[in-house]
């Protein structure tokens, strides 16, 4: 085997089509989304309004939003074949499973027919994702039979109240918000190029979505947010943490949350919830995890020179509102389904099977030995 780096293994720096959706690390750091700051959507935008602005190109005015907000809000409730999938599904169930049934289910029940209904099965999913994650967790481990429609203006907030049963703080509606924004686009990443290989082959959006979850699941993706959760509440205290930390390294093994394949000096995601994770621990009166967290990112970057990628400093933040460290993957997927979404749509408006080669390291050509002399 040669060299994983010398190779590119993992594609990587390699160029895997065009996108006109975002720019990841131009500059070793930097995210853009269709030409915005992912920093300037986080300050001036909502949720809502990048989920517009990835399927349509541009920001909505007030009234675009005003509609589209209307049209999600309609489509937050669950068909009742769909909730009846959910209950049988066990507690001890992973939830990202949970969001993969939920999506490929519901694309039974309301197929994508043809390609001019796309925008139509991504909203769909967009509004309905909260709840699929939602009426699952609260069944399962509450045995409660929740209303999967809230009088919450933004998805954000209605998943908060879905998950708690009251009404979130104004503080805690505007992090979730936040960290929509932040998950909700990232290039040619390992999902999305999923959903857009996906795409190639002409499938419906269920399928790319279905399978963009599945890759989002594991822990060198979207799952090191839930990983570094346990590894923090591992941590008794920051110099604790720095003692484990140092033995992990040692042992080779990988510090969830650290790292990025593409970003070489900092990944901007990272200031902006870690700004938001820090008000969280103040608002709580409990600074010790955040503490803990600070101390991780200062051993890492003192000893490997890592930083933190997004999902750090998101275990902390969804901890400090309440969310179960199980559901943290299944909400980058309520927010990711926006960025998966307009990658399918941009391949299937200039499309081409994507289908690489492989370099052949195996046997030389050989003939079949009758199973018997084998
Ligand atoms: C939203 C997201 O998906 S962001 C990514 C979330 N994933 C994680 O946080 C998991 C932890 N991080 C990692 O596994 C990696 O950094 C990845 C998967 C993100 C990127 O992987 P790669 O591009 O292959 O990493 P890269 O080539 O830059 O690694 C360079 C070296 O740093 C090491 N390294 C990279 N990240 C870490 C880490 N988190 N902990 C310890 N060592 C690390 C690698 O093992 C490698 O060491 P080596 O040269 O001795 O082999
Ligand atoms: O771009 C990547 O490889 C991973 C990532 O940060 C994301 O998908 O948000």
């Amino acid at each position: 085997m040669v060299d994983k780096k010398l190779s590119g293994a993992g594609l990587r720096g390699q160029s895997a089509g065009e996108t006109k959706l975002c720019t990841v690390g131009k500059s070793g750091s930097g995210l853009t989304y269709c030409g915005y700051d992912v920093s300037d959507l986080a300050d001036n935008a909502t949720f809502e309004e990048v989920a517009y602005l990835l399927f349509n190109g541009e920001l909505p005015s007030q009234a675009q939003l005003a509609a589209y907000k209307t049209e999600l809000t309609a489509q937050r409730d669950l068909p009742d074949a769909l909730k009846a999938v959910l209950k049988l599904i066990p507690a001890d169930a992973h939830p990202m499973d949970v969001m993969r049934t939920g999506c490929s289910f519901l694309g039974n029940l309301e197929p994508e027919v043809d390609f001019t209904q796309q925008n139509k099965a991504a909203n769909r999913l967009l509004a309905a994702f909260p709840a699929i994650m939602c009426y699952w967790y609260r069944y399962s481990h509450d045995g409660v039979d929740i209303d999967c429609t809230t009088d919450e203006d933004s998805l954000g907030g209605h998943f908060l109240k879905l998950l708690h049963g009251k009404t979130p703080s104004e503080m805690h509606r505007k992090v979730m918000d936040v960290s929509l924004i932040l998950y909700a686009e990232h290039e040619f990443n390992a999902s999305t190029f999923t959903a857009r290989v996906c795409a190639s082959t002409l499938s419906d959006m269920y399928s790319c979505v279905t399978g963009a979850i599945g890759t989002l699941r594991g822990p060198l993706h979207g799952g090191a947010n839930e990983a570094a959760m346990d590894m923090i509440q591992k941590f008794s205290s920051p110099a604790d943490a720095k003692v484990q930390m140092a033995l992990m390294l040692a042992r080779k093994e990988k510090i969830m949350g650290f790292g990025h394949a593409i970003y070489s000096e900092s990944d901007p995601r990272n200031v902006i919830i870690k700004t938001w994770s820090e008000k969280l621990a103040h608002e709580q009166g409990d600074t010790s995890l955040y503490d803990i967290s600070v101390a991780c990112e200062e051993f890492m970057w003192d000893t490997k020179k890592l930083f933190c990628n997004a999902d750090f400093f998101h275990a902390s933040a969804y901890y400090f509102m309440g969310i179960p460290t199980k559901l943290f993957t299944p909400i980058f997927v309520c927010s990711r389904l926006t960025g998966w979404a307009a990658h399918v749509m941009e391949q299937r408006s200039n499309n081409r099977i994507i289908r690489p080669s492989a370099d052949y390291v195996g046997s030389e050509p050989r003939k079949v030995v009758p199973i018997s002399q084998r």
